[in-house]
């Protein structure tokens, strides 16, 4: 038996939860000034705390919707904000919040969760597995040399901080966003947005690109330079491109910045045509590659269903020991999903199949590292094949 117990915590006690949250990643509580806007990202009924004699551990969640492949959106929790007091870490509490979120989730029918990790071994035993992948770059733009077939671009426009946030909801909700894993941006979202834009000692800048229909992408980004004597550093916070004219012109805009030494643009798509763009293949760097969102089938048939495929179809035995109810033998084609009493070909856990979900990882390369174990051997050419998307899955909202 637990000595703490976890409940939803009221409106009034959301900031005790921001302040133990910050505390855990170790940044310091906010401001008076500051909690009157970022207190808005708390979804009334959405944070969890598990207390003893007082708060020890917190976690929320905001609703959003996830572009699966075939390009429905389905409702997603988005999980964030999950912290544990030090003085109690590794006596379960992270569990029992965990499985408190979980159960909470399934009962309102919400099919996916969602989040961002801080580090890589803590979500997969409740389920979660990284299901898209970013690369960082870090570009010289004095080596830079666009090719002679790039677009021109059409028109930028740099907006100050303060239209950037009356603005940037609208612009964002405006444009498409067809890859797997791409996420709607609700109004709990933008406050953490607006920290994080007022947090930089430069101001962030940002552009505005509008081809011959409109406003068609935008990007954020802030250049920091300790001091003279060391390199300034362009960060792409965000960028947005509705076409390939867009992309070309906030690219072409970004390079041309003055006194940059380096453009750090971190958590990009892992198939995004950058180093296209220049005569040079090498100048633009890829730093690393990492998981960029987790993701959780809250409930496996309802999210198989929901997505498209192609090819032949494999019969999958998945395993779920936190959400029983998903644990079973579904048949996965292009024609449909349906539970089946058929032999199993591929056994998986429920954290695996979210790393095969929105084709981030070929099924073939999950075999190899032990995570899916394939029955019959002939099902996991098909399991790549019916699981593939393209353009590559990437998240590009961070919460
Ligand atoms: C989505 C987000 O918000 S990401 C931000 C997450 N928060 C942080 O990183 C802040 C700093 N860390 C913390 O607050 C805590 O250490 C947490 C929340 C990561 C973990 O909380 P705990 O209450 O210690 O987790 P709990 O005791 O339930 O651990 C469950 C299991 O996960 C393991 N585990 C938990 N955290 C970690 C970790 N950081 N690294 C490795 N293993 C871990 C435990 O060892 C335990 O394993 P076991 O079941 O085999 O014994």
């Amino acid at each position: 038996m637990s000595d703490y117990t976890v409940r939803a915590l009221r409106p009034d006690e959301t900031r005790t939860a921001s302040e133990l949250f910050r505390a855990a990643l170790h940044v310091p509580p906010l401001k008076d000034e500051d909690w009157t806007y970022v207190g808005r990202m708390y979804q009334p009924g959405r944070t969890l705390g598990a207390f003893d004699s007082e708060l020890i551990g917190t976690a929320r969640s905001f609703d959003a919707e996830l572009t699966v492949p075939g390009g429905k959106r389905l409702p997603v929790a988005a999980v964030t904000g999950v912290g544990v007091r030090a003085d109690r870490t590794r006596r379960g509490v992270l569990s029992q919040l965990m499985r408190t979120q979980l159960a909470d989730f399934a009962e309102r029918g919400v099919p996916l969760a969602a989040l961002y990790a801080s580090e890589g071994p803590i979500y997969g035993r409740f389920g979660y597995g990284v299901s898209t992948l970013a690369h960082d770059h870090e570009i010289d733009p004095r080596r830079v040399t666009l090719r002679p077939e790039v677009p021109a671009g059409g028109e930028i426009e740099t907006l100050g901080l303060k239209a950037a946030l009356e603005r940037l909801p609208e612009i964002y909700a405006g444009l498409p966003h067809p890859r797997p894993g791409a996420m709607t941006r609700p109004p709990y979202w933008w406050p953490a947005f607006e920290r994080h834009m007022r947090e930089e000692d430069k101001p962030p800048v940002t552009i505005v690109h509008s081809g011959p229909d409109g406003v068609d992408g935008f990007a954020v980004y802030s250049v920091q330079r300790k001091s003279w004597r060391e390199p300034a550093v362009l960060d792409v916070i965000g960028l947005h491109a509705a076409n390939d004219e867009a992309f070309a012109g906030l690219w072409r805009y970004l390079l041309s910045v003055d006194l940059v030494d380096v453009i750090r643009a971190e958590g990009r798509p892992v198939d995004e045509p950058t180093a296209l763009l220049c005569t040079d293949y090498r100048v633009v760097k890829t730093t690393a590659v990492t998981d960029d969102l987790w993701l959780r089938l809250v409930d496996v048939p309802a999210a198989l269903a929901a997505r498209e495929y192609e090819g032949e179809p494999v019969v999958l035995e998945v395993a779920d020991t936190l959400l029983e109810d998903n644990s079973g033998r579904y048949r996965v084609g292009q024609d449909g999903v349906s539970r089946t009493e058929a032999p199993a070909e591929l056994r998986l856990g429920v954290d695996a199949l979210a790393m095969l979900y929105l084709g981030a990882w070929p099924a073939s390369a999950l075999v190899t590292a032990g995570r899916v174990q394939a029955a019959d051997p002939d099902a996991v050419a098909r399991a790549d094949r019916l699981f593939a998307t393209r353009p590559s899955a990437w998240c590009g909202t961070h919460f």
